[in-house]
């Protein structure tokens, strides 16, 4: 049944206000799919991962419902959400490298999760080796402190930890951005192996870099200033864009692997508004050569052809 979110805000408390990262987001993620999310520093992509899974003490559900194989999330009561986590849904964090207990030999860690989740180590064990060998770490890791690792073998670990107990919904946050062009292409290709495998059953996959997306997901979402601006199956986006600004995304990559947070956006002055206090209507509008006066209401979501979405009068 995959994931299904509907008009979802979610805000951070700050001392100058309200910051509304995530502002009335509604998309699906069918079973068996990888969505790419995509779009610039900023534009709420971490936001919106996390709030599947664990909103942290800034963030305030503010409205709008996760439904993940038909069953409501709790997502604004943390403690309501902890049955849910690692079974249901499970996260590759933006620093996974970091992410591991310093304190704690591998195995031990893992233990200690699979505990607190109510599984016995001994009965996961044969599939936890069988899950390492597939990605190439030696079973003498269980053994190892993390520091004994390189950054390489502890995203791994992170990722075969993540994905141990099945979850229907993986998200991946940023998880290739701290590595190399080729081991950034290793750990996309095993992502969708373990996809592949019945290992996790959708995916949502957060990254800066379009180009890697669309070598590894089904679909791709663009997002602008917390919101959705376009969403299509990878190809159909990437060859026909439909909103302005993925489209100047699009032209601004200039080949692939390389990010396009490092490059300005061609021909597309000014920045994103800030979401303190964001102007209403379309909020690309300030930056959109396509601009006219009926933007100044903010578009719907419109479904342009049978999968594309699209939120722009011009589409
Ligand atoms: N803890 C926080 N407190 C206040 N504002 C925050 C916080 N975290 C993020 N924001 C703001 O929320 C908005 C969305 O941030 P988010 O990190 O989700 O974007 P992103 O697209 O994932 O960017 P990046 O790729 O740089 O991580 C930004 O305006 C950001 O400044």
């Amino acid at each position: 049944m995959g994931l299904r979110v509907n008009d979802l805000r979610v805000y951070y408390r700050t001392l100058r206000g309200e910051v509304k990262a995530l502002d009335g987001v509604t998309f699906e993620v069918g079973d068996g799919e990888i969505l790419g999310l995509a779009g610039e520093s900023g534009c709420g992509k971490s936001t919106l991962g996390k709030s599947l899974i664990r909103l942290d003490g800034r963030m305030r559900h503010v409205g709008g419902t996760v439904e993940l194989d038909g069953v409501e999330l709790p997502i604004g009561d943390d403690a309501a959400m902890n049955r849910y986590r690692y079974t249901e849904v499970s996260l590759i964090p933006q620093y996974a490298m970091s992410a591991l207990n310093p304190t704690r030999r591998i195995g031990k860690m893992i233990a200690e999760l699979l505990e607190s989740r109510g599984v016995r180590y001994k009965d996961v064990a044969e599939e936890l080796e069988r899950r390492l060998d597939l990605v190439e770490l030696p079973r003498d890791v269980l053994g190892n402190y993390p520091i004994e690792l390189s950054g390489g073998m502890k995203q791994r670990v992170v990722m075969v930890v993540s994905t141990l107990l099945n979850p229907s919904l993986l998200i991946a946050d940023e998880v290739t951005s701290a590595l190399d062009v080729s081991t950034q292409k290793a750990v996309a290709t095993a992502l969708v192996g373990f996809r592949d495998r019945g290992f996790v059953k959708s995916m949502v996959f957060v990254t800066h870099d379009i180009s890697l997306t669309h070598q590894i997901a089904d679909t791709i979402m663009v997002m602008y200033a917390g919101r959705l601006a376009e969403k299509a199956p990878s190809g159909r986006i990437i060859e026909s864009p439909r909103h302005p600004y993925t489209r100047a995304l699009i032209d601004s990559l200039p080949e692939v692997g390389v990010r396009y947070e490092e490059r300005k956006l061609s021909g597309i002055p000014g920045s994103p508004p800030s979401l303190l206090d964001p102007p209403p209507g379309c909020r690309f509008r300030d930056r959109c050569p396509l601009a006219s006066d009926e933007c100044v209401e903010a578009p719907p979501v419109t479904e342009v052809e049978k999968g594309h979405y699209v939120a722009c009068w011009k589409a």
